[in-house]
């Protein structure tokens, strides 16, 4: 029986992708195999030895110590672009709210009194405070372009606006996916001072950090609108407040409220609900819960983001998962085990990424507990799990 902890909310279609009689699954348990989490923070949790793989049902991994964890062994999930659509909705509707001014004419209408006819006096006399602008013919630029932001980027131009998009290491497939008239930008400083609307989808790391600052707003194009539906973090909301107030940003949309933030007149926050549509929140769940029943049953990796995706089709009843560091002679090492046993190795797969490697093996008979032991005590193996018949 595997044991699953949810740190939050998962879709229902997800947990089902884990069958009852194999899987428990639930918030408190103890000794879990695996946890589940969206943005639950875990850096400032305990987690237990027992774990063998997270799943974050979503893109964003900032909130989850994954070099802890991969030192540890312990691979780590996510559900890339199976939120990325509700995202962008989200952020074409973050762009129709700053360009028509829509929060501050919604809530003038809502303090409207008097009767009908005054209503109707108030309301001619009151609309010329809120004119906007149109797309069409405005430029938008986007920083990061994978899942989220080519998606971003695509919507805007079948609106009509100039898109421009800045990701030094974007994908070939997200390259392909890209409408062909979006043009390149040389760096952040030319992206941020040839738009007039700027939308991040970039992670969260040291290097993105503040990656808008005092600096490039003062090069961004006066009444310049910012969107941030990424992360708390990229941008500097301290001088984002600072230019909104002189006038030099026109507008500022983000999924991430704060006191600074959230009663600005020219800022619109919304409560992190880019994912939060049943589609992307189901699609999240099905895809990370899928990759870690397939992780935890068979040791194939897919869609993570520190360990090598590897796939060895199964051949005869036994699989020895090795989760080692990435130096020389641990295959050797790990084989001179298996033969000490009279094991035949029947196929055997080894995959790296950076300082980690995950190795299948399959065999022809049952591991032996005490080989399985001597291969984790090699210098260097951060795991060992016999899989399939009579583990
Ligand atoms: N508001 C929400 O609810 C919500 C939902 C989903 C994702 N997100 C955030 O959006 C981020 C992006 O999501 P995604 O699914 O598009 O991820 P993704 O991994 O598909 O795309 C991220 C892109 O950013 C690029 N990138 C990384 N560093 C960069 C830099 N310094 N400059 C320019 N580009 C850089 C990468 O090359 C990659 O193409 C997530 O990491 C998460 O923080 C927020
Ligand atoms: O990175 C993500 O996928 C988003 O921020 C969504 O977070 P959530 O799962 O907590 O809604």
């Amino acid at each position: 029986m595997f044991k699953i902890q949810t740190l939050n909310n998962i879709a229902v279609a997800g947990l089902n992708r884990l069958p009852r009689d194999r899987y428990e699954v639930a918030s408190e348990i103890a000794h879990p195999d695996a946890i589940l989490v969206r943005s639950a923070n875990m850096h400032e949790i305990e987690i237990p030895s027992t774990v063998k793989a997270i799943g974050r049902a979503g893109a964003g991994v900032n909130n989850i110590p994954v070099a802890r964890l991969t030192g540890r062994g312990v691979a780590v999930f996510n559900a890339p672009g199976a939120n990325a659509n509700a995202v962008k909705e989200l952020v074409l509707a973050g762009m129709l709210l700053a360009a028509r001014n829509i929060g501050q004419a919604w809530r003038f209408a809502r303090e409207l009194e008097g009767d009908d006819e005054a209503i109707h006096k108030a309301v001619e006399a009151g609309k010329k405070q809120f004119v906007g602008l149109e797309l069409p013919g405005r430029t938008l630029g986007v920083i990061g372009l994978g899942a989220i932001g080519v998606k971003v980027a695509n919507v805007a131009r079948a609106l009509g606006m100039r898109v421009i998009g800045y990701d030094p290491t974007i994908t070939v497939q997200r390259a392909w996916q890209l409408e062909s008239d979006v043009q390149p930008a040389l760096s952040i400083d030319d992206l941020v001072s040839r738009a007039d609307f700027i939308s991040f989808h970039v992670p969260l790391t040291d290097e993105t950090r503040h990656m808008i600052n005092a600096e490039r707003i003062r090069i961004m194009r006066p009444g310049a609108v910012l969107l941030n539906f990424s992360r708390d973090g990229i941008i500097d909301d301290a001088a984002a407040v600072e230019a909104l107030d002189q006038g030099h940003l026109y507008a500022y949309v983000c999924d991430f409220p704060s006191n600074r933030l959230k009663d600005h007149p020219r800022v619109i926050t919304l409560p992190h609900i880019g994912a939060s549509t049943c589609e992307a929140e189901e699609n999240c769940a099905v895809m990370v819960a899928d990759q870690i029943r397939d992780y935890l049953e068979t040791g194939n990796v897919l869609n993570s983001v520190n360990f090598p995706e590897i796939q060895l089709p199964p051949n005869g009843g036994y699989r020895l998962a090795v989760v080692n560091s990435n130096v020389p002679n641990m295959l050797g090492q790990i084989s001179t085990d298996l033969a000490q046993a009279g094991l035949n190795i029947l196929d055997m797969l080894n995959r790296s990424r950076g300082e980690v490697a995950v190795t299948l093996i399959d065999v022809d008979q049952p591991v032996p507990a005490n080989t399985a032991t001597a291969i984790r005590e090699i210098d260097g193996v951060l795991s060992v799990r016999c899989l399939g018949i009579g583990c």
